[in-house]
Order: structure tokens, then sequence, then C-alpha cells
């Protein structure tokens, strides 16, 4: 059997192959950072039916990869070819998956069970995301598969980001930038009012690193933080809801921080927008399930919550198209980790990984 990987640029199909050799020859598939800036292509690998490649690593991508000397990919593969003599692989390129015995993935791409049985060589998959929700961990124990985050510590970019959303789509300023380029001379001022975050109550779900790191940001904006986590926190003095319902009903504000599991998944569902209330934002920066994206889409739609910031998607990189339409919503495409220097230490936290799984094994 052939694996093969394809990658795609600006919704174009590229015969680039981010393949190549670790020292002892086993290839390493780099399945590309910059998919996770994929969203808002039509193009997406699941309308295309021509080509079935096994493995479809890096739909299509906003910016030119291997071209970009400073693009991710391109760094990525530096920090690795520092450590290891890499064949990097420009040209299309057929593979054994009976000889891959490392994959390096990013949280957009699901490596499933049936991906796993197919490569019976894997010995270890290297994240370069905190979480582990898009592959399949039993698979990986029942194989004695290791799997490995190489994420920098990055709560505070993560949280960096979840404020920027919040003042962007309640200051309405992507909207407003949006109208400003469409300006013409006689062109009336008709953006409606934005509102403000100062003194806002805000509901952090998950208190944990990132959690804690949005609500030390948001109190510089005199805003009440509370809570809702797994379980209380005995040193924190912020108002704690084991209920999310409540919270919301208590919130103006609704920020998404937690791992998702089975616990959390759609833990923001339309009862808990309509407790938010008509002038309610909601922020996600954690995982896009998070979110019952159909209920949300309908909320914002039908005006039962005032507006949402999204750096995480149901099934990224596909981004419901209702979205695109609405000015109460701004989007990001997974990447609030990506920071230039959180990335250059996720590269190096991953090369680090494989050298010493190397190393040892
Ligand atoms: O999504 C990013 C991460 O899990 O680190």
């Amino acid at each position: 059997m052939i694996l093969h990987c394809t990658w795609w640029i600006c919704g174009i199909k590229v015969k680039t192959q981010p393949l190549f050799f670790s020292r002892n020859l086993s290839p390493i598939i780099i399945s590309g950072v910059e998919s996770s800036m994929a969203m808002g292509d039509k193009h997406n690998h699941k309308d295309n039916k021509e080509l079935q490649p096994l493995l479809v690593f890096g739909p299509p991508t906003i910016f030119p990869i291997f071209e970009a000397q400073n693009s991710h990919t391109y760094r990525f593969l530096k920090a690795f070819s520092s450590q290891f003599p890499l064949h990097q692989f420009l040209t299309e390129q057929k593979v054994d998956p009976s000889s891959i015995q490392v994959i390096l993935c990013n949280p957009i791409q699901k490596i499933p069970a049936d991906v796993i049985r197919l490569l019976p060589s894997l010995r270890i998959i290297v994240t370069s995301s905190a979480g582990t929700d898009h592959i399949d961990l039993v698979e990986c124990s029942r194989h004695n598969i290791q799997v490995v985050s190489a994420a920098a510590d990055h709560a505070g970019d993560v949280a960096e980001m979840a404020v920027g959303l919040l003042l962007d789509v309640m200051g309405k300023i992507s909207a407003a930038d949006r109208y400003v380029r469409k300006w013409g001379p006689s062109m009336p001022l008709n953006l409606s009012f934005g509102s403000k975050l100062k003194g806002k109550r805000v509901g952090i779900v998950g208190l944990g690193k990132i959690g804690t790191a949005v609500a030390k940001r948001l109190e510089a904006f005199d805003c009440r933080i509370m809570y809702n986590s797994r379980n209380q926190k005995p040193l924190v003095s912020y108002p704690f809801y084991s209920n999310v319902v409540e919270l919301a009903g208590n919130s103006d504000v609704l920020v998404l921080c937690c791992p998702l599991n089975e616990q959390t998944r759609h833990i923001t569902n339309r009862e808990v927008m309509l407790a938010l209330g008509k002038d309610g934002f909601i922020v996600n920066v954690g995982r896009g399930a998070l979110i019952d994206e159909k209920e949300l889409v309908q909320c914002l739609m039908e005006g039962e919550i005032g507006g949402a910031g999204l750096d995480v998607f149901e099934n990224e990189p596909i981004v419901p198209n209702e979205l695109f339409a609405l000015d109460n919503v701004v989007l990001s495409p997974h990447a609030s980790s990506f920071t230039s220097d959180g990335f250059t230490e996720t590269c190096k936290l991953a090369a680090e990984a494989l050298q010493v799984f190397f190393s040892s094994n």
C-alpha cells in the first residue's frame, strides 16, 4: 500500500510532498502547521473527490508554504534539520506506510484509529499542540505508540488572542475595518455602536493556565471575573459556578478555555447562549466542539447573543458558511498559540522530543 500525502495551497492542489527522513531513514510526515491557517477557503479537501490519498495533510492554506522562508513549516523543517540529516522531498513522492515511525502534526490534523492502524511501524506522534484530543490515544496505547505534546507554554499567547477577539467583536473593529475599505467619499458612517469591555462580568469556563491568564488580563479592564471548572479551586477568590447555564446567566461575556473531552463537548449549547442573552458575547480559544456550532450559528443569526470571537471551529478547517456573512463574529484560524516566539519554542521542543526518543529507543 502506498501512502500519499497531498498539500493544498490557496485551494490549489500542489505537487509538494512534505516528507523527509530522520537519521535512521525512517520517513517522518510533516503535516504542516500552516494548514491551521486554512479557514475560509471553500476548496477544502472534502470537496475534492478526484484524488483519494490515504492521508491528506495540509488542507488549503492561505500562505504559500515552501517559498516563504519565514513560514512556519519552513522554520519547523529547519529546526529539525539541525537535529537530523533530513532529505526533504519537494516533489510528489510515494512512501511505503510500513516504514513510517513518526508523525508530526498540529491540532487540526486528526490522527484517528484507522490511520494509526495503517502505520505498523509508527512509534511516536509529536503534536505542536497542548491538546491531544485530535489523536486517538486509546489506539496509541494499544500499539504502544508514544504521544508527545511539544507545545511551548503558550497560555499568555492564547490569553492575548482571547482578549483581542473580545475587544474586536465588542468594539466591532474588524467590521469597521471592512466598512472603511469600502468607504467611498459619499458613504455615510452608519456602522452601529460597539460595546465597551470595561466593567463587564466575565465567566471563564476552565480556569487552568489559559483561563487564569485571561482573567489576569481582564482584571486590568475592571472586569468582574467568575468561573466554571470541574472543581472549585480552593485558592481562587473569583465566584465559582458549578453550572454553566448559571454562569452564563450571571455573565456578559463567556470565555471558553477548557480542554475538549466527553464532559466538555457542547458545554455551550443553546440553553447557555439564551442564558447569556442578546447583549452577551462568547469567545472560544479552547476547541470548536466546546460549543454546539449549529446552535451558535443559529443564535448569532437570530440575535439571541450579541456576538462571538472564535479561534476554533467544530470541524476545522471547515467553517460554517453562514458565519462569513455575519458582522457580529470575528474569526481566527486556530492560531492563538502561533506567535513567532512561541512557535520557535515549539519547534525546539518537538525536535528535542524526537532526539530523546531516538536516543533512548
Ligand atoms: O490548540 C492549541 C493547543 O492545544 O496547544
